[in-house]
């Protein structure tokens, strides 16, 4: 059975957008925890947009499942990433001028810089997963390098209307998680995956976790809004 990661990003997005101190992503944290999430992924962007240096070490004294810190191969990032010791790092590429993340990492050009990340989180018994495209290529590097994971980019199936089109990308999914497993590698997906296209990711098997934020968080303020307007009317109209 496959194991559900749940990215709290957005809520520290909406939080940015006031610079006050809520909606709180380690309490969201709590909540998914309650709700049945097996773990809480975070993405420490080098910009900040979201998530803050606070919020990694409130969650890693907090959490009760694990923590899946995803990062850019900075030396930056490294150095937090030793101090915090989350529980598995994903290294994504990251660029300042993206909405988010638009690819997996090119593992084939950059494996003398990922080389050296993978290597000092390993010794420190940290799992690492490389964020990567169903390519087979990709993933057969990130295996060489040592990495214990894959997590499958899936935002190219998530985006394509056209049902062929679909269609082959899912079909590329299926193939990357076989290539993954095959290697041994922990085969992880995410990304844009939501209440309508995750049943078809689910059904290909072999994946051992999805991370998903931004469908969760976007039916969060939906299915939660009702509640908290009638908390607002109870105060602003009391006795009714
Ligand atoms: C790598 C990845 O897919 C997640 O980190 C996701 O990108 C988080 O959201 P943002 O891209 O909005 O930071
Ligand atoms: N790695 C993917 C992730 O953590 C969540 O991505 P999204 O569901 O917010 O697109």
């Amino acid at each position: 059975m496959a194991r559900l990661g749940v990215n709290v990003d957005h809520v520290a997005t909406v939080r940015q957008a006031r610079g006050t101190n809520e909606p709180d992503p380690v309490t969201a944290a709590a909540l998914a925890e309650l709700a049945g999430a097996d773990s809480i992924t975070v993405h420490l962007r080098e910009d900040r947009r979201h998530i803050q240096d606070r919020d990694l070490f409130l969650l890693r004294q907090t959490l009760k499942t694990r923590l899946n810190l995803e990062m850019a191969a900075t030396d930056e990032m490294l150095g937090i990433a030793l101090k915090v010791r989350p529980d598995c790092v994903t290294l994504v590429p990251e660029k300042r001028e993206e909405l988010t993340t638009e690819g997996g990492l090119d593992v084939l050009r950059h494996r003398q810089l990922l080389k050296k990340q993978i290597e000092p989180l390993r010794q420190e018994g940290i799992i690492v997963s490389l964020f990567v495209d169903p390519d087979l290529e990709q993933i057969k590097e990130a295996h060489r390098l040592g990495s214990d994971a894959v997590e499958i980019h899936t935002g190219a199936y998530c985006e394509t209307r056209r049902y062929d089109k679909r269609y082959a990308e899912l079909l590329k999914i299926q193939e990357a998680v076989r290539a993954g497993g095959k290697l041994g590698l922990g085969v992880n997906a995410g990304h844009g995956l939501n209440y309508q296209n995750v049943q078809d990711v689910v059904a290909l098997g072999g994946i051992d976790e999805f991370n998903i934020g931004h469908s969760i968080i976007s039916r969060a303020v939906l299915v939660g809004l009702e509640r908290a307007v009638r908390e607002m009317v109870a105060l602003v109209r009391p006795g009714e």
